[in-house]
């Protein structure tokens, strides 16, 4: 297989499929068992030319046979430059032979693993009467988020804020269901049972004062040491969950920043190991985990021999 396009990638990956292996995979990567995932933390190169950073993110799950890397770069682009911000290429490789075996575009798989765990984060950890999601931000994350939460959740309302109105009005008109565009963050989040901040901001957006109690935040965006997207206040008072703790104490500002306690990896809950704090206010704070890439890439792999084996 040589490189498998964005278009392939995007025809193969399915919610459906994606969100079980993701969950088992965040199970095993929480168990710590070496044979099950090993995934050493990320490395970072600053592209400071360009306002952005190059991460590699390798991975290797002995007891599936997967082996695989990650290769992403990152921007914080001035708003409204044309350039993607996120662009991203997975290398799968055979773990005997050392050969790569498939390339594949990874900005899909990045787009669909990201707003998956956070369904899955959503599905943990939000209260069973939940009736209101509000997504801050509308670049290609929230269009995932928006996506995937409606195809899980029944949610009466969601509503959408961004700094800019040109990205709100593009987003209102490209996704296939009812949205409600804020003028604010605080009209977007008052009273929200489920919040997904999807931004690239690098100072606090969402702050605790308006978050209502009992609220899931699944934290996207601010995923370097220095940034931030939750204020002190919300990271505090909130029970936090992360995808990695090495990860989270290494690159997430709101972690770091903030002084709040990790309560649990996203993992431990999936095992069973710590409990899902549905009845309080809770953060997930995600950073994003080579081993995602690398059971989505798997699964875009199998379905893609499969198909070319019946030709
Ligand atoms: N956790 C993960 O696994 C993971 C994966 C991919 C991307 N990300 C991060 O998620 C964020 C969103 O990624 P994307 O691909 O949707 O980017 P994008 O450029 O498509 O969208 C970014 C959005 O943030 C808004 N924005 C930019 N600067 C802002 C600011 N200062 N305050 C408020 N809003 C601002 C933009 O208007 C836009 O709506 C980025 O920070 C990215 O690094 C995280
Ligand atoms: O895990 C990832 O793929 C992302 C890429 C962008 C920055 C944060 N992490």
């Amino acid at each position: 297989m040589d490189k498998t396009n964005v278009h392939e990638v995007r025809r193969l990956l399915h919610y459906r499929e994606l969100i079980p292996r993701l969950e088992e995979a965040l199970g095993k990567f929480s168990r710590r068992d070496s044979a099950e995932v090993l995934q050493p933390v990320r490395s970072s190169v600053p592209l400071h030319k360009h306002r952005g950073f190059m991460l590699s993110m390798p991975t290797y799950m002995e007891n599936s046979g997967v082996l695989s890397t990650k290769l992403v770069c990152f921007y914080n682009r001035e708003e409204g430059s044309s350039l993607p911000a996120v662009q991203a290429s997975v290398l799968l490789m055979d773990p005997e032979y050392g050969n790569v075996k498939a390339v594949m575009d990874g900005e899909v798989i990045t787009c669909m693993r990201t707003a998956a765990v956070s369904a899955i984060s959503t599905k943990l950890l939000m209260r069973p009467e939940a009736e209101v999601l509000a997504i801050l931000g509308t670049g290609k994350q929230a269009l995932s988020h928006y996506t995937v939460f409606t195809e899980m959740f029944s949610f009466k309302e969601v509503r959408v804020w961004s700094r800019s109105g040109q990205g709100l009005q593009r987003f209102c008109q490209s996704v296939s269901g009812p949205v409600t565009p804020c003028v604010s963050v605080e009209e977007a989040v008052r009273g929200a049972d489920a919040i997904a901040t999807v931004t690239r901001s690098t100072e606090p957006v969402l702050f605790g004062r308006w978050v209502k109690p009992g609220a899931h935040v699944a934290a996207v965006g601010a995923c370097r040491p220095d940034w931030r997207e939750l204020d002190d206040a919300l990271m505090r008072e909130a029970v936090v969950y992360v995808d990695s703790r090495e990860g989270a104490m290494s690159e997430s500002g709101d972690v770091i920043l903030s002084g709040a306690e990790m309560f649990a990896e996203l993992g431990d809950v999936v095992n069973g190991t710590k409990p899902a704090h549905r009845e309080k206010t809770t953060v997930f704070k995600s950073l994003g985990m080579g081993v995602q890439d690398a059971v989505s890439a798997q699964l875009v792999y199998d379905k893609w021999t499969a198909q070319a084996s019946k030709q």
